[in-house]
């Protein structure tokens, strides 16, 4: 029997009883030549966490989290969220059989994810307001009630979420690459992957660490302002704005342990505009047949931009880490393709679209 993968590391995550699992991780890990060449890197793979359970990479964080959830007799689970949170608090609480509540911001989170939230029995609510307006209502929601929260302001989300870094050392064999580059939202993944490279290097798995690169929508970077600035800590965004709804935040809670792990890797950040974005959307799914949600797209978009502007050298090996799988936001795909060619149902109709003269 072959623990689920995640749980593969459970003598470094900090669950003891048996966890609420739906087999989430262990995705793969792509070598892409074909994006490489044109992106101008030697060495690039991507790490495509939109093949989780749910499609996302939450469920590395709802694993554990919601098993402590039970393990501290937790009646409710709570989230804010852009959308994959809820998702995936929704099944994981389906799963362990206790009762989660949602909050989206109104007319701003893609149908796949709602459409996981409902189905799986969340009490989904939408907020007359944005993602940061959203986290701050429950937040004081599950201090009233003693529901327990799960954004990734919650430790245990970070411990499932570093088992990315663990992966990606494994299935490179035993090697840490030069580069992770990632989309950053509320900025608890840069957090989660860069602690689990630090913890292989502490027990002397491996002996270095990847420069961590985050990368954020130009309509929505506060991370990047600070990173570029120099500054302390974070100047919040009160309207941000893109087409990547999932990282549609501007006062990110993992702010200062993002920074640190950019500085402390010597990495660097960066934006991507939303044109940058989606045609990097377009790159991954038709050069290596990748399929992933806008936000996701971004780490692709932002290697891009990173290896022109000559940051990221074109000796490197790089691992682009995407986030959330294709079929989450197929609306902005819709809009960003062209429409399927109308033909009469006659052999001749066919011919005349597939041999245009
Ligand atoms: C596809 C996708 N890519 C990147 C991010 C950013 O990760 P963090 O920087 O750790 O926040 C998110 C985040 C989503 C939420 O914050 C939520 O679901 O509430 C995401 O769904």
């Amino acid at each position: 029997y072959e623990p689920p993968t995640v749980w593969k590391y459970r003598d470094l995550l900090p669950i003891t009883g048996n966890p609420v699992t739906i087999y989430e991780g262990g995705t793969p890990l792509y070598r892409c030549d074909r994006l490489a060449e044109k992106i101008g890197v030697k060495e690039l793979y991507v790490k495509h966490e939109g093949l989780n359970p749910t499609g996302s990479f939450k469920d590395r964080g709802m694993t554990v989290g919601v098993s402590k959830a039970i393990e501290l007799g937790m009646k409710t689970v709570a989230c804010a969220s852009t959308g994959n949170t809820s998702a995936s608090l929704a099944i994981y609480g389906a799963k362990a059989g206790i009762p989660a509540i949602v909050l989206l911001p109104e007319g701003k989170v893609a149908m796949g994810k709602v459409a996981q939230a409902l189905m799986h029995g969340a009490k989904v609510l939408s907020i007359r307001g944005n993602f940061d307006e959203a986290l701050a209502l429950v937040r004081t929601l599950c201090d009233q009630e003693k529901f327990y929260l799960l954004n990734s302001i919650n430790p245990y989300r970070l411990e499932g979420q570093k088992t990315i870094g663990f992966e990606i050392v494994d299935q490179l064999g035993l090697k840490v690459p030069d580069r992770v580059v990632l989309p950053v939202g509320n900025a608890g993944n840069i957090t989660a992957i860069y602690k689990g490279f630090k913890e292989f290097r502490e027990l002397k798995i491996t002996d270095t660490v990847p420069k961590m690169c985050g990368i954020q929508a130009e309509g929505a970077s506060p991370i990047v302002q600070a990173i570029k600035s120099g500054a302390e800590s974070i100047i919040p965004e009160s309207n941000p704005e893109t087409i990547a709804t999932a990282i549609r935040i501007g006062d990110p809670v993992n702010a200062k342990k993002a920074l640190n792990a950019i500085r402390e890797s010597e990495g660097t950040a960066e934006t991507v505009t939303d044109e940058e974005l989606v045609q990097a959307q377009r790159d991954l799914a038709q050069l290596e047949g990748i399929g992933v949600e806008p936000a996701s797209a971004t780490s692709v978009a932002g290697l891009r931009k990173l290896v022109e502007a000559g940051v990221i050298g074109s000796e490197e090996t790089v691992v682009c880490v995407t986030t959330g799988h294709l079929l989450k936001d197929p609306q902005e795909v819709i809009d960003a393709c062209d429409r399927p060619i109308l033909v009469d149902a006659t052999i001749e109709a066919i011919r005349d679209v597939v041999f245009p003269k």
